[in-house]
């Protein structure tokens, strides 16, 4: 059976007091949780997420996909490995949609991210208007497939896919949890059809978009949403706490 995955995404949010505070109070009050829990920070938080942190894992929210050179900005993926980083989300829609993030670039970062030993959480989801045209499954098994380019299916293992709605994205709207069920259980039909049924039924699906303490328990009782990537609930400790020990 697939362990539950949630992770926080602080997106541009957070200062090292408050992460510090966070992250005492959530450890204390999640210390016998089976769910898997994780924060995706931000670079400059990264160091003392990981340093601090006893059983949340710490993801970061972007890297670069090449070794090393002139790209202004960027991290590379040595920086990330140098200080313990055990995953990154790539694809994330609001990099696709504002910092140029595209399907070539996320099967790169997840190629390399890989064979660092750092395990990738790709984003896909689709617009609202891809959905009112009904062409989301098609949409994102698009990216899916893209993303997924040549990587081995022993190293398809080593990835976490997020299935995100940008429509329901900082929005309060919610997939409707059967939904969200449908596209996930598509998500994995997809996987088994570009690998296998057993290669499919191994890897991590998460949900993320409104995901907050009600709905939670609706959408982990989906047989195909392994997890969650919550942003906007993430960012209070009661509420991150009341993900994790969601009611079963
Ligand atoms: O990475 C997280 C997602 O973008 C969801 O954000 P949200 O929970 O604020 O809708």
């Amino acid at each position: 059976m697939r362990q539950k995955v949630i992770f926080g995404n602080w997106k541009m949010n957070g200062n090292k007091e408050g992460l510090i505070s966070f992250l005492k109070k959530v450890e204390k009050a999640i210390k016998k949780s089976d769910v898997k829990a994780g924060l995706a920070l931000p670079f400059t938080l990264l160091e003392t997420g990981i340093n601090k942190a006893k059983i949340i894992d710490i993801a970061a929210q972007n890297v670069h996909f090449a070794t090393n050179g002139a790209y202004t900005g960027e991290v590379s993926i040595a920086m990330l490995k140098e200080i313990n980083t055990k995953y990154v989300v790539i694809g994330h829609s609001e990099r696709r949609e504002m910092f140029g993030e595209t399907d070539d670039t996320v099967n790169k970062k997840a190629i390399e991210l890989i064979k660092a030993g750092i395990t990738p959480i790709i984003c896909c989801g689709e617009t609202l208007e891809i959905k009112e045209a009904k062409k989301t499954v098609t949409w994102v098994n698009g990216q899916i497939k893209k993303a997924y380019k040549n990587i081995s299916p022993s190293d398809a293992l080593k990835t976490i896919i997020a299935y995100e709605p940008i429509w329901a994205i900082g929005t309060g709207k919610t997939a409707t949890a059967n939904d969200a069920e449908i596209v996930c259980q598509k998500i994995r039909e997809n996987l088994a059809k570009i690998y296998d049924e057993k290669v499919a039924d191994q890897i991590t699906i998460q949900y993320g978009g409104s995901v907050n303490p009600s709905n939670i328990s609706e959408l982990m009782s989906q047989k195909n949403i392994d997890g969650a990537l919550v942003g906007g609930a993430s960012l209070k400790a009661d509420d991150f706490i009341a993900l994790i020990n969601y009611k079963k």
